[in-house]
């Protein structure tokens, strides 16, 4: 295993000259050896990309790669000593199930004994013990990923293995079910684990840091917790939670923020310059508050979605909608009734040019 160590850059076509000639912008970051990350973001952000420069399997056309301190920028993947499991599964159809797990210890002339030993480990986290002898050409989809994952998973002399949305074929059940083994099996076998995927629930479940890329640009890494409580940019506030973070753009003057025609009171507490902000709250952190109350803004109910576990509560203000997560008892708003909302506190977040600033 290696530690990752990115500085790059990497446009498909020759002479970029602006943002958009770029498929990943300039960035810097390092892949902890023994880390399960996921790189995460909508299609196109470059996830892809940066995946595949990692493997070897697409040259940056800036920058380096380094593992372990090593310049690896124009080594092969066999030189990097990578696994890459893709979306689809890439196995032999006419091996047994055995034999395609073997295939890659084999491929590095591992004595026979060991190779059984650790088939028999991978077969049986991914539960597939019982299917050793059989064919893969007779199994389903979701089995044939399976086996591609445990291909990617078996060897434990790998840099790193590398998956690129590995659960698109799996049937929706048991892709929460291999999710949850991918995290237990990161935890057994300690290998550095990096899985492309455009889905967050999967991304904040599998991985204990996130990466989060948008339009070529990792803009925050970190955890399910600082992605949630702390989005350093308002893309990652959009992008992660459901519905995602609200935000008001407004003004800061003498300890009051001006917006939607109307102001708020600061809390005493918060210390922030003077100037223009865009106001970021979850909608977790959105409360109904008693008229007039600090920090809230006088708001109508538009919507009251019951989703069972709470409620979404929609209110507006001059065209701006907010939203807030409830408990169930919510559902006694009606639309059209007055609400004030308190958007200020301690998890409230303030943005300048889309980056935190408080
Ligand atoms: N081989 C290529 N040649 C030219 N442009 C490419 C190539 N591969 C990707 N791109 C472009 O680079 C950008 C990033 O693509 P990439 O596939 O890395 O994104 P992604 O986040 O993985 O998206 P998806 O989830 O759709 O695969 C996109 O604009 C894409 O069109």
């Amino acid at each position: 295993m290696a530690r990752i160590e990115l500085d790059l850059a990497h446009a498909y076509r020759p002479n970029p000259q602006q943002d958009s000639d770029y498929a990943l912008l300039p960035l810097k970051m390092a892949f902890e050896d023994g880390g399960a990350y996921a790189l995460l973001g909508p299609s196109g952000c470059g996830k892809t990309t940066l995946l595949n420069i990692m493997s070897g399997l697409v040259t940056p056309s800036q920058g380096t790669v380094r593992f372990d301190g090593q310049d690896m920028t124009r080594m092969t993947p066999q030189q990097r000593n990578i696994a890459q499991v893709f979306q689809f599964p890439v196995i032999y159809d006419t091996m047994t199930v055995a034999e395609n797990l073997a295939f890659p210890l084999r491929n590095r002339k591992m004595p026979a004994d060991q190779i059984k030993k650790r088939v028999g480990v991978i077969a049986e986290m991914l539960e597939m013990s019982g299917q050793l002898n059989q064919r893969a050409a007779g199994l389903a989809a979701d089995a044939k990923q399976k086996i591609s994952l445990g291909r990617g998973l078996v060897r434990p002399d790998v840099s790193a293995v590398l998956f690129d949305e590995p659960l698109t074929v799996i049937d929706p059940h048991l892709k929460w079910q291999l999710r949850r083994k991918l995290k237990q099996i990161h935890h057994e076998l300690k290998l550095t684990l990096i899985y492309v995927t455009h889905d967050q629930v999967e991304a904040l479940t599998f991985a204990d840091q996130v990466v989060v890329m948008t339009r070529g640009r990792a803009v925050q890494v970190g955890s399910a917790a600082d992605l949630f409580e702390r989005p350093k940019h308002t893309f990652v506030g959009h992008f992660i939670g459901s519905p995602g973070m609200n935000f008001l753009s407004g003004q800061h003057t003498g300890g009051r923020f001006h917006t939607l025609g109307a102001t708020v009171d600061m809390p005493a507490n918060r210390a922030l310059p003077e100037g223009a902000y865009k106001l970021g709250v979850r909608p977790e952190h959105v409360r109904v508050a008693e008229a007039g109350a600090v920090g809230a803004l006088p708001m109508t109910v538009t919507q009251v979605q019951d989703v069972g576990t709470h409620v979404i509560l929609s209110v507006a203000r001059e065209g701006q909608v907010l939203k807030a997560r409830l408990a169930p008892d919510a559902t006694l708003w009606a639309p059209g009734d007055a609400v004030w909302m308190q958007v200020m506190g301690p998890q409230t977040c303030f943005y300048q040019n889309e980056e935190i600033v408080a």
